[in-house]
């Protein structure tokens, strides 16, 4: 099994007049075809440490690593092509771009990466949202999709470059029940039958239950 992520005593201070601290010390490891749940009070700093995973925030101190490659020297365009080669982001929100289609919301990181001609990315984007159930509203605007529909639209999206990893806040936080059950077994299965890793920030401790493992943030630190 490959770590895809290892941290060092990852720590986040905001340089405010009085320094607020994000995250501190925390030292974890993400391997492949995990499942996992970061769990927490609500400000214990959940989001803040998805951030610094995903590479869209920078730690103040302590190292993070992808694939063995410490992310300290990296530029930004170098975060950037690892972001897009290696993960995956699904938010509470789903941050469609409301003039697309699904379909062209789904091409947009291929577009990014560069890899497929027109054609291929238009076709891997309807093959994708196919596979989510949603290959009836490929050429539907978000405004013109149900909220579980538009998570579905965001998980195709992350899913478009083929990333090992994908990273997710609160996915399931802005769904109903039924929506929310979707897009949970949707998560769980691109482990079981994708071996793609989870990493998912919930306060729902009955979904975290069915995850494989669980890291419990408080006051920024591993509990
Ligand atoms: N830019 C900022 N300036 C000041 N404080 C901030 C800033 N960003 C985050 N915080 C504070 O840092 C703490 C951690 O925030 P974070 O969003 O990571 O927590 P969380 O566990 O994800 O919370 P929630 O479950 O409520 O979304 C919170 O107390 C938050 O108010």
């Amino acid at each position: 099994m490959s770590t895809l992520i290892e941290t060092e005593r990852l720590t986040r201070i905001l340089p405010e007049t009085v320094p607020v601290t994000l995250v501190k010390d925390i030292s974890l490891r993400i391997d492949e075809n995990e499942f996992v749940a970061i769990t927490g009070p609500s400000g214990s700093g959940k989001s803040s440490l998805l951030y610094l995973l995903g590479l869209l925030d920078r730690p103040t101190s302590g190292r993070l690593a992808v694939t063995g490659h410490d992310s300290g020297p990296m530029d930004e365009k170098e975060r950037a092509r690892t972001r897009l080669e290696m993960m995956g982001f699904v938010f509470q929100f789903h941050f469609l771009l409301p003039e697309f289609t699904a379909r062209e919301n789904v091409e947009i990181p291929m577009r990014k990466l560069g890899r497929l001609a027109r054609a291929e990315m238009r076709k891997h984007a309807g093959d994708l949202l196919g596979s989510l159930g949603l290959g009836e509203y490929l050429d539907r605007r978000p405004d013109q999709l149900s909220g579980g529909q538009r998570q579905r639209v965001a998980v195709a999206r992350a899913l478009a470059n083929d990333p090992p990893l994908i990273l997710a806040d609160e996915p399931t936080g802005s769904l109903d029940s039924k929506s929310s059950e979707q897009v949970f077994e949707i998560l769980q299965n691109l482990v079981r039958e994708r071996g793609k890793a989870v990493v998912a920030v919930t306060h729902d401790l009955d979904i975290a239950a069915r995850m494989q493992r669980r890291i419990h943030i408080v006051d920024g630190k591993i509990a």
